[in-house]
């Protein structure tokens, strides 16, 4: 299918590009006017990303945005309760390809933390989280072909809390059947109220996903993504 033929909601906005590259350059183009206009008006502002394959070029572009980047918060929509170091840590990721360059002077507040599940490590993730700029400036979110979005998986037993709009934590443990590791995700209250929500997506099958997500928005539980479908989302899509 094609990008055109998606029936998006009214104020849904698509960007396409021709390669997974040039998507990246556009996507790190339009994450960092969005945040320098924040900086302009504010003190500081919070950019919230996604772990995963797909952002890697987008990471590397954006390190060499010019922004005052000592003003920014970063942080991550989920992380994996692994060690840094770990091939399956964001932060590492994060590290790796974001916090370089000019992006170094970032502060950048780790979801892991120390604990050997993420039960025992929620306190420290959430104390560290107070520390976020709130609302969240720019959130960058990917999508898996099971429908799941930052770690709001369908077959976490933890999903239905982490979704409600009255949950009071920011940040919950959630220990999905088909993942290996344990993850904590941000919580829907937190990342809804994100004042620019990115949808990063690469590929035919993620295309084919979304299309699924858009045909029955009602049933958020099934494909958590929908709950992010609405006006104002921006979705950034290459093959
Ligand atoms: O840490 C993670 O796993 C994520 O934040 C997750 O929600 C990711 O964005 C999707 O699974 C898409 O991942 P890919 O980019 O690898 O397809």
């Amino acid at each position: 299918m094609k990008m055109s033929e998606l029936k998006l909601p009214e104020g849904v906005r698509i960007h396409e590009a021709k390669s997974a590259g040039q998507l990246a350059q556009d996507l790190a183009r339009d994450v960092a006017a969005l945040l320098a206009d924040r900086l302009a008006r504010a003190e500081r502002a919070s950019l919230v990303v996604s772990g995963g394959s797909t952002p890697v070029p987008f990471f590397q572009a954006l390190s060499l945005a010019e922004l005052d980047w000592s003003r920014v918060d970063v942080t991550l929509a989920d992380e994996r309760w692994v060690p840094e170091g770990d091939p399956a840590s964001n932060t590492t990721l994060v590290r790796r390809h974001l916090l370089r360059n000019r992006a170094a002077s970032a502060r950048y507040l780790p979801l892991k933390q120390p604990g050997e599940t993420p039960e025992q490590g929620l306190a420290a993730v959430r104390e560290v989280l107070s520390e976020l700029t709130r609302p969240i400036e720019v959130l960058v979110l990917g999508m898996g072909n099971d429908g799941h979005t930052a770690s709001l998986f369908p077959d976490a037993p933890e999903l239905l809390e982490a979704l409600a709009a009255g949950t009071p934590a920011p940040v919950a443990a959630m220990t999905p059947a088909s993942q290996p590791q344990r993850r904590v995700t941000l919580t829907y209250p937190i990342l809804g109220e994100a004042r620019h929500t990115l949808l990063h997506l690469k590929g035919h099958d993620k295309l084919e996903t979304l299309a699924r997500a858009l045909a029955h928005p009602g049933e958020v539980a099934e494909m958590p993504i929908r709950a992010f479908l609405k006006p104002g989302l921006a979705v950034y899509w290459s093959p």
